[in-house]
């Protein structure tokens, strides 16, 4: 990892750069894939299953016996965690739900919003390098709340062509059946143009690597919505002398395991501090099982020493972390200046890890920098606003005269006609 100390803000654009590739790079890959499952549907989609997951599977669609066999194999234990994690997912996604918002914006003129579901849904859960299951609580809990009619959910195969009892369990749990065995590039065309037997949906949502998530925003000129790229994992730690090296060693490197293209940073205001966190991620390191894919993306990675908590922040807002934790003095107060994160923990007990399995805060966020525009998953993510309104006789007098001058500026004659003729109407009557 390395150390930066007081970094000018000149060089921060090149300190804060992320470690993916260009996105003209990944498209010119991801293309010619979306052009096959375009024209060749399931054809295409086995082909390159093959080629990138090395497996040929018997059939796409999980079967109602693989669910059952899932639900034997699982261990109770595993099988009680999910559903305590559901519980607070549920929770806290529930309590998002909001009312209808009505005004009368002048007299006899009524104007309304509601929100509708999104009808068909389709959730992409990773499972290149570790079954992701979590990720399901995290997209069919909200999905489920938010009233979606069709909700299917694609992942990868893994080597002997089956989807992970924990997969299929959780997807059960949260009434999910269609599970296609699917993933990467293939599964987000699959979604967008439909198959013979994939449908197509409105909305994809859900983490994934690089290839997914350009995947996902080439699926948007082909007239999909997702919810935001959101890819390799990342964390950011602003931490003082208040905080426990080892504890913010573990959060860095939890973020770091997920992949070779993850990134994690450190800003402290402590030169010893720093120095302690760079010991105890080189001790935690070596126990680790996934040490080759922590230690890839801790070459991308920083521990950067700051002026003052000051400047801390503003790196914050200038990087724009998925995940930012403050385990420093006063997190609170910081937290309220804090503009650009997908989500942010504060004090020293509150590991990132809670919010990717088990707080209720959804762990679908933004990466790469699109904190800065984007939200993470919640359960608007789910649903459209749709705008209503009834004037009645007295409102189209209110307003009438204030359409039809701005119509005849844009020189829209007709628009001043729609309300021109009900004012004679009236006029009339
Ligand atoms: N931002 C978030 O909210 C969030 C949440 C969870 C996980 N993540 C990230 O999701 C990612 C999961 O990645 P993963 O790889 O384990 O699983 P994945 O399911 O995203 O990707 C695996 C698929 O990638 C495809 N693929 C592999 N090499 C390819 C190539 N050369 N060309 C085209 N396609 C290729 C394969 O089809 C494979 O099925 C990690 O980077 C993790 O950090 C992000
Ligand atoms: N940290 C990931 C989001 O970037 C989510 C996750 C799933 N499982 C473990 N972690
Ligand atoms: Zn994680």
């Amino acid at each position: 990892m390395k150390i930066i100390s007081i970094p000018v803000r000149e060089s921060w654009e090149e300190l804060f750069r992320r470690p993916t590739p260009e996105i003209e790079e990944i498209e010119d890959q991801i293309k010619p894939i979306f052009r096959a499952v375009m024209s060749s549907g399931d054809e295409a989609v086995q082909k390159y299953t093959s080629r990138f997951d090395g497996v040929l599977v018997d059939s796409l669609l999980c079967s109602p016996q693989e669910f059952k066999d899932a639900e034997k194999a699982l261990d109770p234990e595993l099988k009680k965690a999910i559903q305590n994690a559901m519980g607070n997912i549920k929770r806290f996604h529930s309590a998002q739900k909001t009312t209808r918002v009505e005004v009368e914006t002048a007299p006899g003129v009524l104007c309304w919003q509601e929100k509708r579901p999104i009808e068909k849904v389709g959730l992409y859960i990773p499972g290149g390098t570790a079954p992701l299951f979590s990720t399901i609580l995290m997209l069919a809990v909200p999905a489920q709340i938010a009233g979606c009619r069709e909700i299917i959910m694609c992942t990868p195969p893994n080597k002997e062509g089956k989807v992970h009892p924990a997969i299929l369990y959780a997807a059960s749990l949260c009434g999910v059946d269609r599970i296609y065995k699917v993933g990467g590039v293939q599964a987000v065309a699959a979604m967008t143009f439909g198959t013979e037997t994939i449908p197509r949906v409105y909305k994809i949502f859900g983490p994934g690597n690089q290839y997914v998530t350009v995947a996902k925003q080439l699926a948007t000129q082909y007239g999909v919505a997702i919810d935001m790229p959101a890819g390799p994992s990342e964390v950011m730690v602003v931490a003082d002398d208040s905080a426990k090296p080892s504890f913010v060693a573990a959060d860095l490197l939890s973020q770091a395991e997920h992949g070779a293209d993850s990134q994690v940073v450190l800003v402290t205001t402590s030169q010893t501090f720093l120095e302690s966190v760079r010991e105890e991620i080189n001790m935690q390191l070596a126990e680790l099982p996934r040490k080759d894919l922590a230690q890839k993306a801790l070459s991308n990675s920083k521990l950067i020493l700051a002026e003052s908590i000051s400047d801390a922040l503003d790196m914050i807002n200038f990087y724009g972390p998925e995940h930012l934790i403050l385990s420093c003095e006063d997190a609170e107060v910081l937290s309220e200046k804090v503009i650009n994160a997908g989500s942010v923990f504060l004090g020293n007990f509150t590991p990132e890890s809670a919010g990717d399995y088990a707080s209720g805060t959804n762990h679908t966020l933004p990466t790469n920098g699109y904190a800065r525009q984007y939200s993470g998953v919640n359960l608007d993510s789910f649903m459209k606003s749709i705008t209503f309104q009834r004037i009645s006789e007295k409102g189209i007098q209110q307003i009438g005269p204030t359409v039809a001058i701005m119509a005849e500026a844009e020189g829209l004659q007709a628009h001043k006609n729609a309300v021109t003729l009900r004012l004679q109407a009236l006029l009339s009557k």
